[in-house]
């Protein structure tokens, strides 16, 4: 495959492990990529996402076309230059001649060349792609998200997941001096957003340590712990620390524990960057022992699945039964939690996920679990937070909130106060 596009070769590379080996690519970018120049690493992860981001429509479009499922491989190739075509902004006669030398380089030959050439060629004088459904999710996820949301619901999701996501800061103070120097707009909620940021280590602040990427949803839940300054506060799954640093900056003396030394490592150097100091702990947090904190930030591990705008590999990588053991995690740690905070002392429990069972559920299930325990409410209510968000559990954000500004994850925060 010598004289082929190498960012082309790693991009469908990068398909496979995720739609035939259900990897996340954030497990492969890395053994995949290293070896690339870096404009050849950007563009094979940048047309990998794309291609995971508009592959459903991808195959609505080859549907008419193929009459037998292609070969995995094939099938990518397709798929990728479809993105490219009419998302990526190649050339179509570039990107259909780009699938022909990949096909022809596979292992099924140049039989599947001709073949790729005659339906890419057939769905470019078919037409119609903006005409199209937009991409839908997969059917684990989608069906209980209609469930629980509804159609409309759903389709404004989806669209937030095919528009992608804008980057947003957290900064220490000024975000209106940061958003006027970085040519960027301040949201509701304090955040900074970005619209085409380029490299972020390379933009004015990084290097001072006076900002650090967050989504603005993601911010929120340590808003939920109200004024922290001087007060003890655990960060009881810390990696990779945006939340830490937000508490750090906010004057809290914090102790950050997580289970995984290398995302801890992530968490060390996030603070050095920004001139912050927290108490680094690497343990499982289910035998964390320590003095009652006066309060406590749980970001469990979950889904994931409020993060899909920028991670459209995970529903492709995933499926429902994978998240089974976390969701059970998330109440141990809820537990834990409240075994580490002093009586009456705020606990924050959020996690990123649209699935009830790793949000409002787990708030019922704790609370029957829990006599004395009880919910505050009114901490939700944090500067550009629409109270119609907050429902009888907590505070649910959703990636088709502020839909004309660039959307927002999805989240769910709960507060309580200890027993
Ligand atoms: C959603 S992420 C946390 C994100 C982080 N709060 C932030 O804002 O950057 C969940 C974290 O939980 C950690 N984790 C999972 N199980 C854990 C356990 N038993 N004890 C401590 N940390 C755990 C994972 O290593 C992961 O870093």
């Amino acid at each position: 495959m010598s004289d082929l596009d190498p960012a082309r070769v790693a991009a469908l590379a990068l398909l496979g492990d995720v739609l035939e080996g259900q990897r996340l690519l954030s497990e492969v970018l890395g053994p995949r990529l290293d070896a690339l120049a870096p404009p050849d690493r950007a563009r094979a992860q940048r047309l990998a996402v794309g291609t995971l981001r508009w592959m459903d429509r991808a195959d609505r479009a080859l549907g008419p076309f193929v009459r037998m499922k292609p070969w995995p491989e094939i099938h990518n190739i397709l798929r990728l230059a479809i993105f490219e075509i009419y998302e990526g902004g190649t050339p179509a006669h570039a990107a259909v001649a780009a699938a022909v030398d990949l096909a022809r380089a596979t292992d099924r030959g140049a039989g599947q060349a001709g073949m790729v050439n005659g339906v890419l060629r057939n769905v470019e004088r078919a037409g119609g792609w903006q005409a199209l459904p937009l991409p839908r999710l997969p059917k684990w996820l989608r069906k209980p998200l209609l469930k629980t949301y509804g159609k409309e619901v759903v389709a404004a999701m989806e669209a937030a997941f095919a528009d992608g996501a804008p980057v947003d800061l957290s900064v220490k103070d000024d975000p209106a001096g940061w958003a006027e120097r970085l040519g960027g707009t301040v949201l509701p909620t304090g955040s900074v957003r970005l619209d085409m940021p380029g490299q972020i280590s390379a933009l004015p602040g990084f290097a001072d340590g006076a900002w650090w990427v967050q989504d603005a949803a993601a911010a929120v839940p340590a808003r939920a712990l109200g004024d922290v300054a001087g007060a003890r506060v655990l960060d009881m799954c810390a990696a990779p620390g945006g939340k830490t640093l937000q508490l750090a900056a906010a004057g809290a003396q914090v102790t950050a524990l997580d289970l995984s030394e290398a995302r801890m490592a992530r968490v060390g150097e996030n603070l050095a960057r920004c001139g912050l100091a927290a108490e680094i702990v690497v343990a499982d947090a289910l035998d964390y022992a320590a003095a009652p904190f006066d309060a406590v930030l749980l970001d469990a591990p979950c889904s994931a699945t409020g993060t899909l705008r920028r991670h459209p590999d995970l529903p492709r990588a995933k499926a429902a039964q994978d998240f089974a053991p976390l969701i059970a995690l998330q109440a141990r740690l809820l537990d834990r939690a409240l075994t580490l905070v002093k009586p009456g002392g705020r606990v924050v429990f959020c996690t990123c996920s649209l699935l009830p069972e790793e949000g409002e559920a787990q708030v019922d299930a704790a609370l029957a679990r829990h006599p004395g325990l009880v919910l505050d409410r009114d901490a939700l209510q944090v500067d550009g937070i629409d109270p119609a968000w907050i429902g009888a559990q907590g505070l649910r954000l959703r990636p088709d909130y502020w839909a004309d500004a660039g959307g927002m994850d999805g989240f769910f925060v709960a507060a309580f106060r200890a027993p």
